[in-house]
């Protein structure tokens, strides 16, 4: 092999039953990337990023297995990118046995915050906490000081309200009542119905998400009364769809009818402003038709059905590549200062993943999903966007930038009542 390659190992979910098989996309984003990068004259000066990848299936033993199978199989690998909550867990966990970093475009578990158990671990994807904020931020807007909160028993969720409880306690807001269920959730809405619980957080894939809407029309716990908080990366028409292969027994108009008014948030993944140039040289658009060009040539059909999984966090993996490229390119001019480079790295060298992990955590450019930034937990610090469903489509209603506090209003926000529903039944004094 010529000498002047850098490699790195990729673990992407392909394929698999459960969890996300978001390697669909995300695999042929960091190859676009990867291609971008070793054009550039200007980066890691001479030498050539390489990606060895693998198929995780999602799942964390075979992750683990595709680790050990790109750490012992030459040549040497100098980071490793991953996808997958559960995959980057267990390889998080372990890559600081190789020195190794992890940069992971896929993982939203808060859980991975934590320096402590993954003290390597880089990641592209915002963690689910960073709703939570503008939860807040939406409850303080509209004046509601008394909310409910209604989850499914899954880690990602447990942890999440954890972080939301806290950011309740801190903000006056009282949570009158946590509501959990595992797949059945009728006990649990009918336990907010007896709370007359009115300001809803709900947190569940999607498939609970439309069991829960059928409790919830049942219940009558929609409409000018009582406002819900559910995630905003569910398919457009999630509410609507799949309802005889699930065994929901409410109608398309009775979804719908529950479904009108409830807000979303979500994470930012796609630069909005879609003329704006990145460091690539493109807009988050043109990033759009090169990935829509690569995916057919991938076989997957983006307007029909074989849609790949991912598409939304394709941009996630493309600069997850190039904050690599720029903080291999960081670690080379200093190496150099010493006459070394990246070529000097082996497994045992702390003092080069030092430098690595130094020039990651100083990362700071505009990609085609935004600024890229970490905490010093490693943890993407993304925009987040509020949406509204109006007559079956969702309506844009604002961003939020939580590190500087600032809520972008649109006001064009619509209550099914005519006015902000009351976060408790108002007592009417007859004067
Ligand atoms: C927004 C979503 C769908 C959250 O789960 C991520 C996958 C995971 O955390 O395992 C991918 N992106």
């Amino acid at each position: 092999r010529p000498d002047n390659d850098l490699h790195i190992g990729g673990i992407f979910p392909m394929e698999g039953e459960g969890g996300w098989q978001g390697g669909q996309a995300c695999k042929p984003a960091a190859e676009l990337a990867l291609a971008d990068v070793n054009e550039r004259s200007d980066l890691l000066s001479g030498f050539k990023l390489l990606l060895h990848s693998n198929d995780s299936k999602c799942e964390p033993g075979l992750g683990a297995s595709v680790m050990y199978n790109l750490l012992y199989n030459p040549p040497q690998k100098l980071l490793l990118l991953a996808g997958c909550s559960t995959v980057c867990t267990t390889v998080a966990e372990a890559a600081k046995m190789w020195n190794l970093m992890v940069l992971c475009y896929g993982a939203s578990s808060p859980a991975l915050s934590d320096r402590a158990r993954f003290p390597t671990l880089f990641r592209t994807h915002p963690s689910a906490t960073v709703h939570n904020p503008t939860r807040i931020k939406l409850m303080q807007k509209f004046g509601w000081s008394r909310i409910a909160i209604l989850q499914q028993a899954e880690e990602v969720f447990i942890s999440t309200v954890e972080d939301l409880e806290a950011h309740c306690k801190k903000s006056g807001i009282e949570i009158v009542t946590r509501q959990s269920f595992l797949s059945d959730p009728n006990d649990a809405v009918r336990n907010l119905r007896r709370q007359d619980a009115r300001v809803i957080v709900g947190l569940f894939y999607v498939v609970a998400a439309r069991r829960v809407l059928c409790e919830v029309y049942k219940h009558r716990l929609y409409g000018k009364s009582h406002v819900w908080f559910f995630i905003g990366w569910y398919e457009d028409n999630w509410f609507e769809t799949n309802l005889e292969r699930e065994g929901i027994d409410c109608t398309v108009e009775q979804m719908r009818e529950a479904a009108e008014g409830h807000l979303t948030t979500e994470a930012l993944m796609w630069n909005q402003n879609a003329n704006q140039t990145t460091i690539s040289g493109m807009t988050s658009e043109d990033f759009r038709s090169r990935l829509n060009d690569a995916l057919k040539e991938a076989g997957y059909d983006i307007d029909g059905e074989r849609f790949p999984e991912g598409y939304q966090e394709a941009p996630l993996a493309y600069d997850a590549v190039w904050a690599v490229a720029l903080a291999f390119n960081k670690t080379m001019e200093k190496l150099e200062k010493s006459g070394l480079s990246l070529k000097n790295f082996t497994y045992t060298n702390k003092k080069i993943a030092d430098d690595i992990y130094e020039a990651i955590n100083s990362t700071s450019f505009l990609g085609v999903s935004g600024l890229v930034a970490f905490s010093s937990q490693g943890d993407r610090i993304a925009l987040t966007q509020i949406e509204q469903l109006s007559n079956n489509h969702y309506v844009k209603l604002g961003y939020y930038d939580t590190q500087a506090d600032n809520l972008t209003w649109l006001d064009r926000e619509q209550w099914v009542g005519g006015k902000v529903p009351p976060d408790r039944t108002v007592i009417v004094n007859e004067l």
